[in-house]
């Protein structure tokens, strides 16, 4: 295991590095982020993900260590495990820890929201400068009892079948983001779901239901409405039965952020949900870009669970 250590103070921070997230030239990125970590005389350690949901146990393993300060150094996907890695350990309450991003993936929806630069450079320096915002974190009960933790935006339907076709699409760089979604247009078959908001029950054919506790997904489109990464709610957006020719039209306006008011579209804000699929007919479910599996799901918040290391001037 590449794993280098500097420092057991809390205040050292602990890089997890994906050497296969999205970025072009992964060796020049990685070595310029450690340039300038000493340049700037960082106390920091490291360790590189050797494969797909390892950032859980480097994440559980640092924190045992005595670090608190963890930068995801990768996308949304490695984002999403670091999470999964802190709030499944059981060394110190979640809401001591500092999460910080330096932008390696292709998509980078998460950091969209706080205006965190998508620059190794610049995103150091949001790291330095340590101001930290408490966010919540949502939590999706599946598949035979499995849990995932998600930290952006998460949904079953139409987003899940895209986010499984992406996979295959991720070499033609952020661009994937579009074609899966057309690709999407022309295959995916909408499911009929008992959907639970609260206590208000409703049955509906829904291109996706989306559960989202930030602003961006997909690449950069819009579809949670007015989002509040702090309010113990989760923004809830039913997509009904939208055609071929309305996605198309409506394009521009799930990157503007429009489509929440499209008359096929409503919005809730809900602090529990429950999704019952038709029996014959078993969808994705995808969670900060990462697919989990197909079928039933219930979803919950946990308010205010991690510290979050952002700009300042938000
Ligand atoms: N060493 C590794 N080898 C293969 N896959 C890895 C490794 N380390 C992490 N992964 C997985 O790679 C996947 C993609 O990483 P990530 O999402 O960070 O990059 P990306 O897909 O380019 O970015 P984005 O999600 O922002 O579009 C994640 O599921 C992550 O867990």
């Amino acid at each position: 295991m590449s794993l280098k250590e500097n420092s057991h103070t809390s205040s050292s921070w602990f890089l997890i590095v994906n050497p296969n997230s999205g970025v072009r030239n992964f060796s020049k990125a990685w070595n310029r982020i450690q340039q300038i970590l000493k340049h700037k005389e960082i106390d920091f350690s490291f360790s590189l993900t050797q494969h797909s949901k390892h950032e859980i146990s480097l994440v559980q393993e640092s924190l045992k260590r005595g670090f608190r300060k963890i930068i995801s150094v990768g996308g949304d996907g490695t984002l999403h495990h670091v999470v999964n890695g802190i709030m499944t350990q059981r060394y110190v309450k979640t809401s001591e820890i500092k999460l910080g991003v330096i932008p390696m993936g292709t998509g980078n929806d998460w950091i969209k929201t706080y205006q965190i630069p998508n620059s190794i450079e610049k995103s150091i320096d949001v790291l330095v400068e340590d101001h930290t915002e408490y966010q919540d974190i949502g939590l999706i009960n599946h598949t035979n009892n499995q849990k995932e933790y998600y930290i952006n935006v998460a949904g079953i339907g139409y987003d899940g079948y895209v986010v499984n076709k992406l996979n295959s699409l991720k070499k033609f760089g952020p661009i994937a983001y579009l074609l899966s979604g057309l690709y999407g247009l022309l295959f995916y078959k909408k499911t009929s779901y008992q959907i639970k908001i609260n206590d208000q029950l409703i049955e509906e054919k829904c291109l996706m239901v989306l559960f989202g506790l930030c602003q961006y997904s997909g690449g950069g489109m819009q579809m949670t409405q007015d989002p509040d990464p702090k309010d113990g709610l989760l923004d809830i957006t039913i997509a009904k039965n939208f055609s071929f020719f309305d996605l198309v039209f409506n394009l521009p306006k799930l990157y503007n952020g429009q489509i929440v008011n499209h008359k096929k579209v409503i919005n809730y804000k809900a602090t529990s949900l429950e999704i019952q699929e038709n029996k014959e007919q078993h969808s994705y479910i995808e969670a900060d870009g990462e697919l989990l599996g197909k079928g039933s799901l219930n979803v919950s918040i946990i308010p205010n669970a991690i510290q979050i290391i952002i700009p300042a001037t938000q």
